[in-house]
This record gives C-alpha cells, sequence and structure tokens, in this order.
C-alpha cells in the first residue's frame, strides 16, 4: 500500500470469532526459524543435506526439500504472555464496517470488519494476497471502497478525508517518497504539509531523526537510502504530527533486527503515551510480541480477530494462521530442480 498521513487511537478487537471455514486453497507461511510455541502436530517439509548417496556428486550434495511422509511431532512450548489490550471502555479509535473491494472479478476484501480502541497495538496477518493492503489502504485513504464505511475517531474517513487524515499517519506498503529530497528535506515537507510551523518541524525532526537513528543519513536523498533506511525515514514522516493513529504496512519489512528493536521500541513508547497502531505482518513472533489484538485475514474475510489470546485459542500465533490459512502445503514435486543445468 501507499501513503501518508490519518487519524487517531487504538483498541481491542470486538471480540469476533472464527467467522467462517478456513480457505481451502490460501498459500503456505514457512514455519518461522523462532516461532515459539507449538502446540497441535502438523505436517512439516523436512530438509536434510548430503543427499550426495545417490550420485556421489559434489553438486547434488547439497539440502533439497523431500516431500512429507507423515506429520512430524511438534514439541509443544508455552506461550509468550499476550500484552494487555485496552479495555473495552476504551474509545474506539478505528471502526470498519463491511469493506468491500473488487478488482474486476477478483474480490480483495469480502465485507471486513474490525474494530481498534485507543491504546491498542493491533496486528493485521493473513497470506500472501489475502487483502491486508487493500484493506489498509481503504482505511487511509488511499483506495476507495466498493462498499462498507471507515470511521477513525468517529470521523467518517470517506465522508470527511481531510479531519480523517489529520488524525492519522501512514506507512504504506508500496513507499512512494519524494526521493529527490534529501531525509531532512522530506520531513521538512512532511511537517509542514502537516500543518506545523517550521519551528515545530524542525525541533521535532531533529528528535525523530536520532530517535530513528538516521543521524549520518539526513543530508542525503531518500532515493540513496537502503530500503531499510526508506522505511524509517517514511516511518519518521507518518509520525511528524502526531496523529492518534499509526496506520503501518509491513513496516519491519527490509529491516535489520537491531533497528528493528529500535522500531518497535519507538512505537511501544507512542502507544504507552496514548497512541494506537495498526500494523499488517508475516512476523509472527513480531506480533505475539508486540501486539496486544491482531486480526488473521484469509481471502478477504476476517476469520478471527480479538485480543491476542482469543486469536491464539491456545495455539501459537503461527500455528493458528496456519490452521485459517488452510494448513502448510507440502514442497513435493519440482525433482527438475534437482538435475543441475550443467
Ligand atoms: N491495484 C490492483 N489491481 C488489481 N488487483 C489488485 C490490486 N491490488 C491488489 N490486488 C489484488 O487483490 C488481492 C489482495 O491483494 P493485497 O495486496 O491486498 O494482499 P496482501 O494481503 O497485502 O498481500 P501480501 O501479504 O502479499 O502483501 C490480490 O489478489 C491482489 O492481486
Amino acid at each position: 500500500m501507499t501513503g501518508t498521513a490519518a487519524a487517531a487511537s487504538a483498541a481491542a478487537l470486538a471480540g469476533s470469532e472464527v467467522a467462517e471455514a478456513p480457505a481451502a486453497e490460501s498459500p503456505v507461511v514457512a514455519p518461522a526459524a523462532e516461532a515459539p510455541v507449538v502446540s497441535a502436530p502438523s505436517p512439516v517439509a523436512e530438509t536434510s543435506d548430503a543427499v550426495a548417496a545417490a550420485s556421489g556428486s559434489a553438486a547434488q550434495a547439497v539440502a533439497v526439500i523431500q516431500p512429507v511422509k507423515k506429520p512430524a511431532a511438534r514439541k509443544k512450548r508455552s506461550l509468550r504472555p499476550a500484552r494487555s489490550a485496552p479495555p473495552a471502555t476504551a474509545p474506539r479509535v478505528l471502526a470498519i464496517e463491511g469493506l468491500v473491494k473488487k478488482f474486476g472479478e477478483n474480490t480483495a476484501v469480502d465485507g471486513i470488519s474490525l474494530e481498534v480502541r485507543a491504546g491498542s497495538f493491533f496486528g493485521i496477518v493473513g497470506p500472501n494476497g489475502a487483502g491486508k493492503t487493500t484493506t489498509l489502504s481503504m482505511v487511509t485513504g488511499l483506495l476507495r471502497p466498493d462498499s462498507g464505511s471507515v470511521r477513525i475517531h468517529d470521523i467518517d474517513a470517506w465522508a470527511n478525508p481531510q479531519a480523517a487524515k489529520r488524525a492519522t499517519g501512514v506507512l504504506p506498503d508500496r513507499l512512494r517518497l519524494f526521493d529527490r529530497l534529501t531525509g531532512a528535506q522530506l520531513l521538512y515537507y512532511s511537517g509542514v504539509l502537516r500543518g506545523l510551523d517550521s519551528r515545530t518541524v524542525r525541533e521535532r525532526s531533529a528528535d525523530l531523526i536520532t530517535a530513528f537513528g538516521l543521524d549520518d543519513a539526513v543530508d542525503r536523498l531518500v532515493a540513496d537510502y537502503s530500503a531499510g533506511m526508506t522505511k524509517k525515514i517514511a516511518l519518521a514522516c507518518a509520525m511528524i504530527h502526531s496523529p492518534r493513529l499509526l496506520v503501518l504496512d509491513e513496516p519491519f519489512e527490509s529491516v535489520d533486527p537491531v533497528s528493528a528493536a529500535n522500531l518497535t521500541e519507538i512505537l511501544e513508547r507512542y502507544v504507552a503515551g496514548g497512541g494506537t497502531v495498526v500494523l499488517s505482518s508475516h512476523g509472527m513472533d513480531l506480533i505475539e510480541r508486540v501486539c496486544d489484538s491482531a486480526a488473521i485475514i484469509v481471502a478477504g474475510r476476517v476469520l478471527a480477530a480479538g485480543t491476542l489470546d482469543e486469536v491464539r485459542a491456545g495455539q501459537t500465533l503461527e500455528d493458528r494462521f496456519v490452521e485459517l490459512a488452510g494448513g502448510r502445503k507440502a514442497a513435493e514435486g519440482m525433482e527438475w530442480l534437482h538435475s543441475f543445468s550443467d
């Protein structure tokens, strides 16, 4: 997704439980290396090195993916305790009702409803193509819904987009920034565009640059930034007008672990100060670590939403996700991949 600002604070979910059967052919999510708990046994693709045995060829002595023969028993580990969600009495910062978006024959978003209350760190997960970006784009005014409504701090985001955008900071999926500006110029531009006076922008820019560790990069063109640095400057731009709600589409993609910890800390402080974060991510461990509430979206529909514990339902988020998304797929076939062309 793409874009810039918009509105308010956060929340736990309305407690919507599984709404329908898992999509039969949803794509797979590879098991995260560090995924905590796993309770139910589930089939996993196994790797084995040294397949040299078959031919003795050094070229073939590499790891290959073998078909799954039987479900491997998975170790039970304890669940990471969930961060506490805001009370149900907290103001609703984001209310999405019956959102639908079609692209030709393809229904990308098929009636999504969600609620996020002030002070929530809300994670949205789903397989590739599930409709996360499309949903967030409709929330932030970047894509007009076919039907449904989006309210940010009780402002109808599509009837009154300017007011809604004032309350929102946006980190879009496909960053389209004015990258012929330096980082400092881009921050300044973002602040002034938000109506901040020059002095305030300079003060906030200095704070953000330090917080995001961009001191050495601010005078370079954004076009020359690495992917992770670009995410950071874009996130700084999204925050400069101190919005009540931050909508972040895959904020940690391309961000190194140290910088991710830094970003997480900045966001945690923002939430502790009353802000609300809605983010999408494929990092299940990260969502379990930082979010108090979550939604699992598959094929344009919400299959589970609520507090993290409600959504996990006693499993890890990853296992619950895989279960709802239709299970893991065995990596079978493609034997040709092992018959190297040289
Ligand atoms: N501009 C567009 N035109 C046509 N189809 C689109 C467009 N944007 C998204 N889609 C389709 O809508 C569906 C949902 O896409 P979307 O980008 O919202 O998924 P996503 O959950 O964000 O996926 P990912 O995790 O891969 O980023 C997909 O089938 C995609 O091909």
